[in-house]
């Protein structure tokens, strides 16, 4: 319905401040849009992918469009050159091309575009060789041309610093230059081209001029014959250096041995992969003035308090002396408080509330554990209070599934989440082998949080989580997302609230633990904008600005930047860009100055719910387009 798609796009032009416009297949015509007359100088971004455009360009569209900062016409059925006047572009930061049939040679046009960081020319029909003029691009950081016909050897490319790059299936030869030795193989596989990361070059014996070894300090090739007096100091060099190398590890190796084996090492041992949690588990059940080692923290946490406490305060917590852990719900008695005593554990972290262990029960079932600190109310209060926590019930919370109260200990038991928290996920391993957290994804965690804290608040108007942030969004295998740690804030004492999660709260909220419903919203904004910069609020860089998140967000979309707040990772599923930016002005709202302007938890998930059905069609309808999706 041509209406309600017009007002969605003003929408997200007002999103972004006016200035940004979204064409869509109902817009062929580059500056009328439904009727909507558009103004040239106001165009920042415009995106036209896979809206079945085939044929030339036509040359005089892009004359007047020079604030143009993102321009997308990927996955169409573009043919011919690229017109002259793309060149009036002169403020042009991305550029996405790919999977036309565009042809010629790269026009030399690109080099006067000198803001470029993303251009994607893969999957055309470019020919002719491949230019030396990206080296004017000073600012270029993605440079795609892969499946093209382009020829002859790659130029050296040292004005550039580039973290993609792509040149793989054209009809490339000679050697891998220097600066692009350290792209995977996979960037230059299909073309006649040899040296690192490829297999050595003809002739080339580690020592030719595409080898590192015969460039000098500042870059420059040497000639090929080494002098003597060359070869000397390098022999000499090597000498000294593996002299170094030997000594560091002899050091190294009599250090280790003059350590004496403390129950730290034994329980490293014991759990190589959690070295530094057993070590913290150690310190915890020290400082709780146990005994035992970090391999059961759980036990030993527990025992200390349960034996340094008598059995009369076991009487007095269970009523009928016996040590017990009450249950919720119809939850199963699986276990008790003697197997959560016997079963190993390892510290996961120190929250606000105390610490939580991971605790594999000698039956099998694995459990979270949190040991409360600072509960300074009274223990019916604290009976009541959780035994509210207790009934909450909804798929995307994580369950609590029962409780230990004592005088000294206060332990609560979540079913274990197996892939950890979002704040791990996003912020963690960066390195291979992760699951790249794509828009699906991210949209699925956003949802699945959304609609959790949304259930909380459907409890009664001032029901509120209190403590939204992105290491209590906890994730199943499946990657669904169930909110933690709902109700604590009522249960401890003015040292243990959240307040250290700066970046969270709401401005107006000025006593930690009286937070509203509105100031969950904002948190949640929070939230969003972290899974789609990718950015933590603790974040180094807005910290050195003294900027929090939203209002890094609001700045950068201001300046008209819109597409570099996204995290890289999700910029390679450019055919969301559209409902990226839905999301981001959903964000933007949630996490408004002043409460009543923010929307509720429930429009939220409905919101997101919407824009992500119409990208998941956009997705299907693309991928009968093309499968192959970058
Ligand atoms: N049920 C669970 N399954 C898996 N990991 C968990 C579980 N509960 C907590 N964690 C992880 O344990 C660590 C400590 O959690 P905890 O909730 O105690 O502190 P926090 O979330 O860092 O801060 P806060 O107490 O302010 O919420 C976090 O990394 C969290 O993701």
């Amino acid at each position: 319905d041509l209406a309600s798609e017009r007002a969605a796009l003003l929408a997200l032009r007002s999103a972004v401040g006016g200035r940004t416009l979204f064409w869509n297949a109902t817009n062929k015509s580059p500056c009328n849009w439904a009727g909507v007359q558009c103004e040239h100088d106001h165009v920042v971004e415009l995106h036209l992918p896979g809206v079945a455009l085939s044929g030339q360009i036509p040359v005089g569209i892009f004359g007047n469009l020079t604030q143009l900062r993102t321009l997308s016409l990927r996955f169409n059925a573009l043919t011919g050159t690229i017109p002259s006047d793309l060149a009036s572009c002169v403020n042009l930061r991305n550029l996405y091309l790919q999977r036309n049939l565009l042809s010629g040679e790269i026009p030399p046009l690109l080099f006067r575009l000198p803001d470029l960081v993303r251009l994607n020319m893969g999957f055309n029909n470019f020919s002719g060789p491949f230019p030396t003029g990206f080296n004017n691009l000073s600012r270029l950081k993605t440079l795609f041309l892969e499946n093209n016909h382009l020829l002859g050897p790659i130029p050296d490319l040292n004005s550039l610093s580039l973290d993609q790059f792509n040149v793989s299936n054209n009809f490339l030869n000679g050697s891998v230059p220097l600066k692009l030795q350290t792209f995977p193989q996979d960037s230059f596989l299909g073309n006649s081209l040899c040296g690192r990361p490829l297999a050595l070059c003809p002739g080339d014996d580690g020592t030719s001029p595409s080898s590192p070894l015969a460039v000098d300090n500042n870059g420059n090739k040497k000639k090929k014959n080494l002098s003597g007096g060359a070869i000397a100091g390098i022999v000499i060099g090597s000498v000294v250096c593996l002299l170094l190398l030997a000594f560091v590890f002899i050091l190294a190796c009599r250090k280790k041995s003059g350590k004496n084996t403390s129950a730290v090492d034994i329980a490293t041992v014991k759990h190589p992969e959690s070295e530094v949690l057993a070590e913290k588990s150690v310190s915890d059940v020290e400082n709780g003035g146990g005994h035992g080692n970090g391999h059961s923290a759980v036990a030993a946490a527990a025992a200390a308090a349960i034996s340094g406490s008598g059995a009369g305060n076991n009487a007095e917590a269970n009523g009928g002396g016996a040590k017990r852990l009450v249950f919720f719900g119809n939850s199963a008695r699986a276990f008790d408080l003697e197997d959560l005593l016997r079963a190993s554990a390892e510290v996961l972290g120190k929250g606000t509330f105390g610490t939580a262990y991971k605790a594999v029960l000698e039956a099998g079932p694995v459990v979270a554990v949190k040991r409360l600190k600072d509960v300074t109310i009274s223990e019916k209060e604290f009976r009541e209070k959780i035994e509210t926590v207790g009934t909450m019930d909804h798929e995307n919370l994580v369950p609590l599934r029962a409780y230990y109260f004592s005088r000294d200990e206060k332990l609560l038991v979540y079913d274990y989440m197996p892939v950890g928290s979002l704040s791990a996920l996003l912020h963690g391993n960066k390195g291979a082998g992760r699951t790249p957290l794509n828009w699906e994804i991210r949209s699925g965690i956003a949802l699945g949080a959304a609609r959790g804290i949304e259930y909380l608040h459907s409890q009664g108007h001032n029901v509120s989580h209190g403590n939204i942030k992105s290491s209590n969004i906890l994730l199943t295998k499946s990657y669904d997302a169930r909110v933690s740690d709902f109700g604590l804030a009522h249960l401890v004492g003015p040292s243990s609230t959240p307040n250290r999660v700066a970046g969270y709260r709401a401005p107006e909220v000025t006593d930690p633990r009286k937070v509203s419903q509105k100031a969950d919203v904002y948190s949640f904004g929070v939230l969003l904008l972290e899974l789609l910069t990718g950015k933590a609020p603790t974040h180094a860089l807005l910290n050195e600005e003294g900027v929090d998140l939203p209002r890094w967000v609001q700045s950068v979309v201001r300046e008209e930047w819109t597409s570099e707040v996204f995290d890289l990772e999700l910029l390679r599923y450019q055919n969301v860009e559209e409902e990226m930016v839905q999301l981001l002005q959903l964000a933007v709202d949630c996490a408004a100055q002043y409460p009543d302007k923010r929307p509720s938890m429930s429009e939220v998930a409905r919101n997101i719910e919407e824009l992500r059905r119409s990208s998941l069609k956009e997705d299907q309808d693309q991928i009968q387009h093309d499968p192959i999706n970058r």
